[in-house]
């Protein structure tokens, strides 16, 4: 396999319109490259079209136009090894209530046509910490469990490629670090990719090694985590003065505000000023500092400023 897991270009797709709904672009040209290993994540606001990538990766969706890659297989040419090479775990809980954990892997590894003597269903309910529920039926399981299997089921056929779509959307903590272990280890150990979607940014922030941005059908932004983060200019100065005092005159570009437990807070462009020409003029005006904490941009932020940027411009 060379660099990339999943190579799109060019990919749209539009869902035929119906009664009085028009036709809507879900996708709008999509180029996107995943390297091989990585842990991705994809963002976007509801709507962005994140599942119709997904679904079409998966084959459960049929693209308008484009090239898709997977694995090195293109989808159109080489069809049954492109499909083997992914497993997806959907967002919805679909698991057949009268099947146990075990008959369900079974089956799932019997459509992807994984021989018996191939087959790691063993191994499988272990790593998901459901050997002790091999034989109960999937209806008695509670949502977290269910959540596993279906994290089991994309497993099966031992996908260079795993695709999480909202793994950890309403799951409790302990099981969303349950999965992120489960999902780390694939990673490290068997070297498997990893695309993701959430609205968790945070977790996005912690998991992803490389993050896409997807807004109106279009990717606004990629990059690695950090280097997106990095892109923010905007940094935040927190000081809390020994005493109560008023906000000092501060130099032109930093806005000033002040919080509620008396700290004063300086917002300003990295770019354009130097945080010790701040701190000097908090000094200036006489003020003795008892804490100084810098506060820098998160996901959250980026996300904010693009997506917003985008909808202005729209
Ligand atoms: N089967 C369909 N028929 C018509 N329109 C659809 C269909 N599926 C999705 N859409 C529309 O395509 C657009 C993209 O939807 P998609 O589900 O891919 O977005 P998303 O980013 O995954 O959102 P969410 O986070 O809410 O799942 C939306 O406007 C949606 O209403």
């Amino acid at each position: 396999m060379g660099e990339n897991a999943i190579e799109i270009e060019g990919l749209t797709k539009t869902y035929a319109a119906s009664g009085s709904q028009p036709p809507k672009h879900a996708l709008k040209g999509v180029d996107l490259e995943i390297p091989a290993g990585s842990i991705f994540g994809l963002l976007g606001p509801n709507g962005a079209g994140k599942s119709t990538l997904i679904n079409i990766l998966a084959g459960l969706v049929v693209k308008t136009s484009g090239k898709v890659r997977i694995w090195g297989f293109d989808q159109d040419v080489n069809p049954r090894q492109s499909r083997a090479s992914i497993g997806v775990m959907p967002q919805e809980l679909n698991i057949d209530p009268f099947f146990t954990p075990r008959a369900a892997l079974e089956v799932q590894a019997g459509l992807y046509g994984v021989p018996k003597s191939r087959r790691v269903t063993d191994r499988i309910l272990k790593a998901i910490g459901l050997e002790d529920k091999a034989e109960a039926y999937a209806r008695n399981l509670s949502g977290g469990m269910r959540r596993r299997l279906l994290l089991g089921k994309a497993l099966v056929h031992r996908p260079h490629v795993l695709v999480l779509d909202e793994p950890t959307a309403g799951v409790d903590i302990e099981l969303r670090q349950m999965l992120w272990a489960n999902i780390r280890r694939l990673n490290q150990e068997q070297g498997t990719t990893i695309i993701l979607t959430t609205h968790y940014l945070e977790e996005a922030e912690e998991m992803c090694d490389e993050i896409a941005i997807i807004n109106h059908g279009e990717v606004i932004a990629r990059d690695s985590t950090s280097a997106l983060i990095g892109r923010m200019d905007a940094k935040t100065l927190v000081i809390h003065p020994e005493e109560e005092v008023a906000l000092p005159q501060m130099p032109a570009g930093v806005e000033s505000c002040q919080r509620a437990d008396g700290a004063f807070c300086f917002t300003y462009r990295r770019s354009e000023i130097a945080t010790g020409a701040v701190v000097e003029a908090v000094r200036k005006a006489g003020i003795v500092i008892r804490d100084i904490r810098t506060e820098e941009p998160d996901l959250q932020d980026v996300f904010v400023e693009l997506t917003s940027e985008k909808k202005g411009a729209a």
